[in-house]
């Protein structure tokens, strides 16, 4: 698939597949999901609740746990495959190639340790003891990479607010420099003003550091705002992938559509239409939808195929 910008990617994910084990039988969070991010570049994970992108997240980062596990792929990173290797291999690798924001991070910080401990546990757990001055000299300019006040160096977790605790989160996770960032959600706990500042911080960051980016949410408009390129997650497959301003001007597939008919337009005072879309039972077995090129880097399922009845009602 020639989907990324840059020759070699900075992260090749290939037949992704990861299955949880329920009463019921294993649902298919992830069914056969391939992706490649360029070098540099931000891509946009998008799709409702339950579509699979935290999976993927965790996925990437070999931090899948029961009743969850990874059946098949291989994630490429810096010429060699994360899910092949050994924990030992990996677990260096991890925050230091590859860093991870997850989910709902701003309300894990540890309530009972200063910012600059939790910053300090985070660097020292993987470069081992810092001479003092040294570490004090990082910490406060990682602060200044996103934006927070030197003061915030001294304060407890509960003495910020939302957004200062997000950032906190993303300063954790650059503290290493990682070549690839991944963000799960990172502003959606914040009101609106707060989430477009937080995330341009992001993205000025991972400029800064020049890393690439896979930036996970819901809200396709902000997305849109943030992303080069994005991939639109259903019931466990990437159903488009393309450049922000080609899935925008020409969605060919009738949940991309959905989704972006779904946005509220204040201009035109568009009703707000939200139309029931049928997920197809995650349980049983389906075949990963075949992907064709649209034009160039723009690819499509075939919706016929493997997505259910997505677009009996779009
Ligand atoms: N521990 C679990 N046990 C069983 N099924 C699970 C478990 N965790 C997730 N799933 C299922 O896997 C699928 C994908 O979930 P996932 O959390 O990856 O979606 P998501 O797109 O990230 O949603 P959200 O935006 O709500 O985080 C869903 O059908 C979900 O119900």
């Amino acid at each position: 698939m020639n989907d990324e910008t840059s020759s070699e990617p900075a992260l090749r994910v290939s037949g992704l597949r990861v299955h949880y084990r329920t009463s019921g039988g294993d649902v298919i969070a992830v069914n056969d999901v391939d992706f490649g991010l360029g070098r540099g570049e931000t891509l946009g994970l998008v799709g409702e609740s339950g579509s699979g992108k935290s999976t993927v997240a965790m996925a990437i980062l070999r931090l899948t746990s029961p009743p969850g596990r990874i059946v098949a792929g291989s994630v490429q990173l810096g010429g060699a495959d994360l899910l092949a290797m050994s924990e030992a291999e990996l677990r260096p690798r991890r925050w230091r190639d590859i860093a991870l924001i997850p989910q709902g991070s701003m309300n894990s910080l540890n309530p009972v340790l200063r910012v600059r401990r939790q910053l300090a546990d985070a660097i020292e757990t993987h470069e081992g003891r810092q001479p003092r001055a040294q570490l004090r000299e990082r910490i406060l300019h990682l602060l200044s990479l996103v934006h927070l006040p030197a003061r915030v160096y001294d304060l407890y977790p509960h003495e910020l607010s939302g957004g200062m605790k997000q950032r906190v989160c993303i300063a954790m996770a650059i503290a290493l420099e990682p070549s690839v960032i991944i963000a799960d959600e990172p502003t959606s706990a914040l009101d609106v003003v707060v989430q477009r500042t937080v995330a341009q911080t992001l993205l000025d960051v991972k400029r800064r550091l020049n890393s690439s980016m896979i930036l996970i949410g819901h809200d396709m408009a902000l997305q849109a705002q943030l992303v080069d390129r994005i991939a639109v997650m259903y019931a466990g497959n990437i159903v488009e992938i393309g450049t922000v301003r080609d899935v925008f001007r020409d969605p060919r597939h009738p949940y991309t559509r959905h989704l972006i008919a779904t946005i509220p337009s204040v201009r035109e005072r568009k009703p707000l239409v939200v139309k029931e879309m049928h997920t197809p039972d995650l349980r049983t077995r389906r075949p990963s939808p075949p992907m064709i090129e649209v034009g160039p880097g723009h690819l499509v399922a075939n919706s016929d195929l493997g997505a259910g009845q997505v677009g009996a009602d779009v």
